[in-house]
């Protein structure tokens, strides 16, 4: 395992630059998730990584090696691929020995004995002699899982690799990725668009947007301190308004339309911002009319979710998303107030 380090790195198809400048530690044995929309760039940063893709600029350094120029097969680095890339003519513990007589790495007692491992680690060990075909997606991601790891990379690559499986499946794997990255210490960095998959799995989640790096921290970080309208809107379900931001004796109030104010605890600043603020933040309690400077609106869909309830109350200032338990049940057309403790109340730059 050995640390990547992304500096300034960009990408340029023609004349679209794809990759804008991108800074990046990863630390030694870290699991990192590349997260963010579609086509923001989190393959083309992988492939970078991988050699599969020439970098237009900056510098690309694993360990204490500048990578940048080295082709694939010169920079010891795994990738799973989401269409598994098995090699279908090939048994379980071929595809899994691959890797090793590619590398010509020991002689071939030691390439089964590694392989069995590597085999024995995923689970998989008595399907040995099967092809590809006959196993189910999962088993089939899991093999390439395991003949990513055969090699003792310094770094593995995975892209999206759960997005074929069905939803049980997933989660399997999931755990299933966990426990792999706990019991090898492998360097690891992950492509997702999943937002709960990379909140779930990761020590570091680096949020991209259109090219650049938007937020990088822990989950928890990203979660409940988003630096960025981008970031509160994309990591869990947010509600964020346009606000002006006033001061009512020593304490911040952001001020919506309608003469309605939110109570602040983090502002440290007056004028225009935007406030976000979580679905599962938000109170909500029966009223027959809404009181002055109180946030109201009506019920305009319930959905029923099992464990919670998700209320889309139509108010106006737009929609606002909450999340209750059960117990707080209301009637679609119901009025409704809702409360936000100020400090659950982020504050962003517009
Ligand atoms: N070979 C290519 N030629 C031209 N443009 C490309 C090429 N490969 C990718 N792009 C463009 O680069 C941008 C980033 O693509 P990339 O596949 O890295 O995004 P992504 O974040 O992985 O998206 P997705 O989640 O949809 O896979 C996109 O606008 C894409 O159209």
């Amino acid at each position: 395992m050995r640390t990547v380090e992304l500096v300034n790195v960009r990408k340029s198809y023609g004349h679209t630059e794809v990759i804008k400048g991108v800074d990046l530690k990863i630390q030694a044995g870290e699991f990192v998730s590349l997260l963010g929309p579609s086509g923001c760039g989190k393959t083309t940063l992988l492939r970078m990584l991988a050699g599969l893709e020439t970098a237009s600029g900056g510098d690309i350094v694993i360990g204490s090696r500048s990578c940048t120029d080295l082709p694939p097969e010169k920079r010891n680095i795994s990738m799973v691929f989401q269409s598994y890339a098995l090699i279908p003519h090939l048994t379980v513990l071929d595809n899994v020995l691959f890797p090793l007589q590619m590398r010509k790495i020991g002689d071939q007692a030691e390439r089964r004995a590694r392989a069995m491992a590597a085999l024995q680690m995923i689970g998989l060990d008595h399907l040995a002699q099967r092809r590809p075909r006959q196993l189910s997606g999962g088993q089939q991601q899991r093999v390439a899982l395991a003949r990513a790891i055969v090699p003792s990379p310094d770094v593995l690559l995975l892209d999206e690799p759960l997005s074929n499986l069905d939803a049980a499946m997933r989660e399997k794997m999931q755990e299933e990725l966990i426990s792999l990255h706990r019991r090898t210490g492998l360097t690891t960095i992950f492509v997702t668009h999943d937002q709960e998959e990379a909140l779930s799995l990761s020590d570091k989640v680096v949020l991209l947007n259109a090219g650049r790096i938007e937020q990088v921290g822990a989950p928890r970080e990203l979660y409940n301190a988003p630096k960025t309208r981008f970031s509160a809107q994309f990591i869990g379900a947010t509600n964020v308004f346009d606000v002006d931001v006033t001061k009512d004796g020593a304490n911040y109030v952001a001020n919506l339309q309608h003469g309605v104010k939110l109570s602040l605890a983090e502002a440290s600043d007056t004028g225009p911002a935007c406030v976000s603020f979580r679905q599962e933040d938000v109170s909500l309690s029966e009223t027959g009319a809404a009181g002055t400077g109180l946030l109201a609106g009506k019920v305009g869909n319930r959905i029923y979710l099992g464990s919670r309830i998700r209320y889309v109350v139509d108010t106006p200032h737009g929609k606002i998303r909450c999340l209750s338990s059960p117990a707080d049940y209301f009637e679609v057309g119901a009025n409704v107030n809702l409360t936000i403790a100020p400090e659950k109340i982020r504050v962003l730059a517009r």
